[in-house]
């Protein structure tokens, strides 16, 4: 594909850019951006990977891919601001939460469409991301998109009313672990550590359980019982968890997050 048009530029598009930039996926000369009205964020982008800024929406035609980025409320002025100079051969590859592909057809018409759940992580190649496809997707575009995702990370293929779980785990996954952190260091400076310290140890601590469960070909759970001594501290920790809902709370988060993508997809 020699011309990819990003509509919408912010966090997840330079993600994306990013990640294919820097791993040579994509050339930056393929890429163009575009958005609602933010021609510094544009021009940022320009400077910073190499990309092109769309300038005239007649050339919105010779796209050979368009990615719709932006948040599922700005998605339908979006899509008619597009829809007069598509062209007929154009693919499309949405990252926009919640968002159907039929609600994609509607607006664009019949014509290859995938939907894709990254997060941004994509930005240092190590995205989680779920795809999805319409049926006009050839075999050539599927293996294209999962190239260019696994590039930046993995990829896995599910029906479309998967993404929404997938969105809720992997797509929020990293505010979550963020969240994680977040606590662990205001806990962590009441006991007299620094920020810093804190955050070393804990990112360390995060890195080396992911890569553990990577490597070693054991389940989380016993991987988590050799951790435990009876009796001893990681136990007390787990005690307080359980007793404060622990599983509970990320039930509800899954859940919610999960309930809210198909809040979106219906439009609410
Ligand atoms: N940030 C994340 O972690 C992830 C975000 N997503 C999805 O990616 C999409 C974008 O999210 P972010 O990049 O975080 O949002 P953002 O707010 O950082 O960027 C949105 C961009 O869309 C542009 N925009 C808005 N209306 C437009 C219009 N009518 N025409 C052209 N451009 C328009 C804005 O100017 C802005 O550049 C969302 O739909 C979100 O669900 C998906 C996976 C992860
Ligand atoms: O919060 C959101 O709606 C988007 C989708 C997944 C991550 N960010």
């Amino acid at each position: 594909m020699q011309k990819i048009l990003f509509v919408g530029a912010g966090s997840m598009a330079e993600a994306l850019i990013h990640g294919w930039v820097e791993e040579e996926v994509v050339p930056a000369h393929h890429l163009y951006v575009t958005n609602r009205s933010n021609i510094e964020r544009l021009v940022y982008l320009q400077n910073q990977y190499g990309v092109n800024i769309l300038t005239n929406n007649e050339d919105i035609y010779q796209m050979d891919l368009i990615i719709l980025a932006m948040k599922p409320k700005d998605v339908k002025i979006a899509i008619d601001s597009i829809k007069p100079y598509i062209a007929p051969e154009t693919a499309v590859l949405s990252v926009v939460a919640g968002i159907a592909i039929e609600t994609i057809e509607e607006g664009l018409g019949s014509r290859p469409i995938a939907r894709v759940m990254p997060n941004t992580s994509a930005a240092i190649g190590m995205s989680a991301s779920g795809i999805a496809f319409n049926y006009q997707v050839t075999n050539v575009q599927k293996a294209l998109y999962l190239q260019m995702l696994e590039a930046i990370g993995i990829v896995i293929e599910v029906d479309e009313d998967k993404l929404h779980a997938i969105t809720a785990l992997s797509g929020s996954g990293p505010a979550y672990l963020y969240y994680l952190l977040e606590a662990w260091e205001s806990v962590g400076t009441e006991f007299g550590l620094s920020k810093e310290v804190v955050r070393k140890l804990m990112v360390q601590t995060i890195a080396g359980s992911a890569a553990m469960l990577q490597s070693v070909k054991e389940e989380p759970d016993v991987l988590r019982r050799k951790v435990t001594s009876p009796g001893g501290t990681t136990e007390a920790g787990i005690r307080a968890l359980e007793s404060n809902h622990f599983n509970e709370a990320i039930y509800a988060c899954i859940k919610s997050a999960e309930a809210r993508s198909r809040e979106l997809a219906k439009g609410e």
